[in-house]
């Protein structure tokens, strides 16, 4: 019988698809100057992201700092709402709330970015009613790739692993929401000065 305790894993190393391989001449990625300081929260960048918007009310509601490096620290607390199995978090929420963790990494780059990959590892199970606590960090840069990692533990910074994640963003300009978003949004979005000038500000790079 094993000795793990329940719902634990022996912990393994984790194996990336070469999608997720930064090629040889790919750089370290650079904090922008004008990047919101350690410890500073980073607000949401859409108020009906189901990530981190206001106006989802069964959304994650994501939290996140910035923090040293290119780094960031974020919180979701798991709701009902957000159920796969009974008690227990969907899988597809937690590899949501580690895509927008990654998400947050663009507000220390400056640059806009959409996840073209994202490769998961469930370690542990997670209950409704438990603070998940994420760090995410930008590895590396190579032209408009963003490679970047993120890790979700169990109660606090220092809890358990439960959840991992390895992604690819790819840079993209405004116009690719402009162009591909549902007229209605896009329409709003662009009615509302703060969304507008958030947007453009991560166009103007020094
Ligand atoms: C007015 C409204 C404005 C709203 C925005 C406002 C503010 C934004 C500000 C801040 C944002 C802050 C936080 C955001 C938080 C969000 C977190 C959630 C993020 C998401 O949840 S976002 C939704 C899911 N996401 C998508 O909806 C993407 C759909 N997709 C596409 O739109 C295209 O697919 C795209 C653009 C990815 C690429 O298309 P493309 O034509 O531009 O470029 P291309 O294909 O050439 O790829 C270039 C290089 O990336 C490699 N590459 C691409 N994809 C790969 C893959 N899957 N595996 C391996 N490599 C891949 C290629 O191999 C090539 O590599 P190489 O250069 O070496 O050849």
């Amino acid at each position: 019988m094993s000795t793990v305790p329940s719902g634990g894993k022996t912990p393994r190393s984790v194996v990336r698809s070469p999608a997720l391989t930064p090629p040889a001449d790919a750089i370290a990625p650079v904090r922008h100057p004008q990047a919101p300081a350690p410890g500073e929260p980073i607000g949401s960048h859409y108020a009906h992201c189901f990530g981190c918007g206001d106006e989802q009310p069964h959304g994650l509601l994501l939290q996140s700092r910035a923090g040293e490096g290119v780094t960031i620290t974020a919180e979701f607390t798991v709701r009902p709402a957000h159920q796969g199995a009974p008690g227990l978090a969907h899988g597809g929420v937690l590899a949501t709330a580690l895509d927008e963790s990654l998400g947050a990494l663009q507000w220390l780059l400056r640059v806009i970015a959409v996840t073209g990959k994202l490769e998961t590892d469930f370690v542990r199970p997670v209950p409704v009613g438990t603070v998940l606590f994420l760090t995410a960090e930008a590895t590396a840069v190579s032209g408009r790739k963003i490679f970047c990692s993120a890790t979700g533990r169990l109660g606090g910074p220092d809890g358990p692993v439960a959840v991992r994640a390895g992604a690819l963003f790819v840079e993209v300009k405004v116009d690719h929401f402009v162009d591909n978003g549902r007229q209605e949004e896009i329409r709003a979005a662009m009615a509302d000065p703060d969304q507008v000038r958030r947007a453009r500000a991560f166009e103007v790079n020094p």
